[in-house]
């Protein structure tokens, strides 16, 4: 707490003003639940011994305002969340044209006196807090509702609390860094993502605040904020629209249920946590509203990882063919076929005598009026329709049909030529006729439409589906314009083989949740307004453009990483032809600027990057300086290995590391070090999988591609037997897994082309077992003695 930091001359002015805040909102919050008069009666008591100096808090005038009483349960809801810290920062402001300066607290709510309305917390996400994350001290300017003001910004403090009691205050000037923010970074990690509302910065501001309008896609380099700032952008449309949508109707898709589980602490604290968190495979199977088997999703990257394939290039031509545009088209040209299949070929009759609605006409229902709705909601429309026509019609037939023969019966009683028995079964057979058809009528009129309408073709999805993937001569039809005959044969046989095992694979799941949305529609409780996509890089093109039709809507943030892109076989190669092609409305920006780890691993990490097969740009760390990379040669037993790893990681634990995690290539090798560690140390380890929770406290070992979007505070990369080569994936996996550490990185293995660390030009510390093991445990707190200096 430092008694030197409270000596700011205003730290006890400050206090006060906590305190005020403080019981201004206990007040709220009780008064929230009680009723009126007790409310008055004990309001008295409650504000005894309180003096805060600004006279426009006047505690008479909440008093007697009744509205205090009236507040929502949400709002009551987030003032007891944000409680122990009502703001965590403030500006004085003094608007031009304007006499007094404004003084402005920032908290995750917001708070008004009931009666002067001035605020007593401002929301961080209200417009006139961008005067805290964008404006320097001086002249500044900020908009609102389309108008802008100018004004001059005279002080920007920041305040640390802990557990509702404030620790110290700040005053940011043009020359003092932002040191909260490398104050937050240098924290532990706590296997969760936290809120950074405090210390957003002004780049990523500007993402979360870009036009909500209008679609946003964010390539961002690892540790750049893209997950955070993606909450904290829907935290923003929320309040911004929060009357006009709900935060179920925003939904939020992830890469995995692990990664919902890692982001779910932040949710709350954002006030999202009712948006709907899913991941691809899951929302789309909801869509469907059918069971349907998958393969593994990560089985095909494990394929490629592993040199499993005879005709790799085939393996992936075939899964980002099924992702791509074309493959979209070709579904577009089926789905016009498919209508035609749909139409009434007849005329619709009421019995055989009377023509009610002409196929002509329903076509043109089908195809021209209804192109809104799915295919068999339009046929439901005509039939509606029918329904109608023969509940208004049936009458005016029957009236017809009763006139026409009144009329016959009328001519034949008086006519008196007519014998009399003869007249007697003329009409006797008229009454019949008439009875007859008045009754075929109405029975028709109960049946007719269902059995025109049952008459039309009624499939499932998985039937159109198959029809077109598994059908060489109706597939060559649509997909000769695009593919040879040698790619068609294999695009089918594949496709045969999943249908013989009753499967699917993740790639299909783009064209049946197209078919599915065209053809049958999407529940619209699963219609998400508004959509976030995370890891968006291991999206194919067709995945994003089946989600845009299947929600109606293009308003998606979607943020990603190419250089991660570890699916990109299947995946987006290139964010311009998604900006073009799928979402031409959508602003593009990117983020260079790394926040999670430091200045030592960030150089490694961007050597490794450089091996890619194309630019990308340095990843540029934010300043921030800790021990370099180690690598650990160990070219003995395995068991000996995972001793020495035990070792630096109960240092770590010493020295103060939470959440450590050890990264294998895949899960095989991953499942080995698990083995090894519970066979020769006491460590608790968690193997994670893909469905599971993050145990806070045990080391977790986990595959590179799972990791992807976690960190950790201390990272070590173990290759036993599954090496690190120079191929895209290879080079991306290592990438990934070297980019989640915060503080240390260190790798384990028999030689350091495993982690192709002959490419890390500088920063690296080289230890060898070659001394033996005592020896390199001594080397290894040497370092960590020279990293602790440093
Ligand atoms: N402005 C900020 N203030 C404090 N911490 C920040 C800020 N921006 C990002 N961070 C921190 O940096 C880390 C990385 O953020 P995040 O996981 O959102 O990045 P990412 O771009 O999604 O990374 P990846 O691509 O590796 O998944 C997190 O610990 C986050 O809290």
């Amino acid at each position: 707490m430092g008694e030197k930091k409270k000596k700011h001359p205003e730290f006890d002015q400050e206090v006060e003003r906590l305190l005020f805040t403080k019981k201004y909102m206990d007040i709220v919050i009780k008064a929230s639940e009680m009723d009126e008069e007790s409310f008055r009666s004990s309001f008295k008591e409650a504000l005894e011994g309180m003096d805060f100096k600004d006279s426009s808090f006047s505690y008479m005038n909440m008093l007697t305002n009744a509205n205090l009483l009236q507040r929502t349960q949400e709002e009551i809801r987030n003032l007891k969340k944000i409680y122990n810290k009502p703001y965590f920062a403030r500006v004085d402001y003094k608007r031009e044209g304007k006499d007094q300066e404004e003084i402005l607290y920032f908290g995750k709510a917001s708070l008004f006196d009931r009666e002067t309305q001035d605020p007593i917390i401002v929301d961080w996400r209200s417009p006139i807090a961008n005067l805290y994350y964008d404006g320097r001290l001086g002249d500044v300017q900020y908009e609102a509702e389309g108008e802008v003001y100018d004004g001059y910004l005279s002080l920007k403090r920041q305040y640390i609390m802990e557990d509702g009691e404030l620790e110290e205050i700040r005053d940011v000037d043009l020359t003092t860094t932002d040191e909260l923010l490398q104050e937050s970074l240098s924290g532990s990690s706590s296997n969760r993502l936290t809120d950074i509302v405090s210390t957003i910065q002004e780049e990523q501001n500007r993402i979360i605040r870009a036009d909500l309008n209008k679609p946003i896609i964010v390539q961002g380099a690892a540790g750049s904020g893209k997950t955070t700032i993606a909450l904290h952008r829907i935290s923003y449309f929320i309040y911004t629209y929060q009357e006009h949508f709900r935060p179920e109707q925003l939904m939020i898709l992830a890469p995995n249920n692990l990664f919902i589980d890692y982001i779910s602490e932040v949710l709350p604290e954002l006030g999202v946590d009712r948006i709907l968190q899913t991941t691809f495979i899951d929302y789309v199977k909801s869509c469907i509203g059918k069971k349907i088997k998958l393969r593994p999703p990560s089985e095909k990257l494990m394929g490629f990882i592993n040199h499993e394939y005879e005709d790799p290039e085939m393996v992936q031509w075939l899964a980002s063919f099924k992702g791509s545009l074309e493959f979209k088209e070709i579904m577009d040209a089926y789905l016009t076929d498919i209508l035609e299949t749909l139409l009434p070929k007849e005329d619709f009759y009421l019995t055989e005598k009377f023509k009610l609605y002409t196929a002509e006409r329903m076509e043109q229902l089908i195809k021209r009026e209804y192109t809104y709705l799915p295919y068999y909601r339009r046929i439901e429309k005509v039939k509606e329709v029918l329904q109608n026509y023969v509940r208004t019609e049936k009458k005016t037939l029957i009236l017809k049909v009763e006139k026409f023969y009144d009329h016959k019966l009328d001519k034949a009683l008086f006519n008196s030529n007519l014998d009399p028995a003869k007249r007697k079964s003329y009409v006797t057979k008229a009454m019949d006729k008439k009875d007859e058809l008045v009754n075929e009528i109405m029975r028709e009129s109960r049946t007719a439409v269902n059995a025109f309408i049952r008459k039309l073709p009624k499939h499932t999805l998985f039937y159109y589906y198959e029809q077109l993937v598994t059908d060489r001569e109706r597939f060559a039809k649509y997909a000769k314009a695009y593919l040879d005959d040698y790619q068609i044969r294999y695009f089918i046989n594949h496709q045969i083989k999943l249908h013989k095992q009753k499967n699917y694979e993740l790639e299909d799941l783009a064209g049946l949740l197209y078919l599915q949305h065209n053809l049958f529609g999407i529940d619209k409780d699963l219609r998400a307004r508004n959509v976030v996509i995370d890891e968006a890089q291991d999206y194919s093109y067709f995945q994003l453009a089946a989600l845009k039709s299947a929600l109606e809507t293009d308003m998606f943030t979607i943020v990603g990483d190419l250089a991660q892109g570890i699916h990109s076989y299947r995946g987006i190669q290139d964010w311009n032809k998604v900006k073009e092609e799928i979402f031409p409305r959508a602003a593009y920006t990117t983020l260079q600027k790394s926040y999670r780890t430091t200045v030592e691993i960030m150089q490694a990490a961007n050597d490794i990057l450089a091996l890619l097969p194309f630019e990308l740009p340095r990843v540029e760390p934010v300043v921030r300086h800790g021990a370099k990379p180690r690598f650990v040669e160990w070219r003995e037993s395995d068991a000996k290995m995972v001793a020495v790893m035990a070792q630096d990681i109960e240092k770590l634990y010493a020295d103060g590391r939470k959440t450590i995690a050890i990264i294998g290539k895949t899960e095989k090798e991953c499942g080995k070090i698990e083995s090894l560690f519970r066979k020769h140390t006491d460590l608790s380890v968690q193997l994670l999988k893909e469905n599971e929770e993050i145990n806070q406290k045990d080391v977790v070992i986990v595959h590179a591609q799972l990791a992807k979007g976690l960190e950790f505070d201390a990272v070590l990369l173990c290759a036993l037997d599954e090496v690190y080569t120079e191929t895209e994936i290879d080079v991306k996996l290592l990438y990934v897994a070297m980019t989640r550490p915060l503080h240390h990185l260190s790798f384990y293995g028999k030689d350091h082309t495993a982690f192709l660390l002959g490419h890390v030009s500088e920063g690296l510390v080289e230890l060898s077992d070659q001394a033996g093991q005592a020896e390199l445990v001594d080397q290894v707190d040497q370092v960590d003695q020279v990293d602790q200096v440093n």
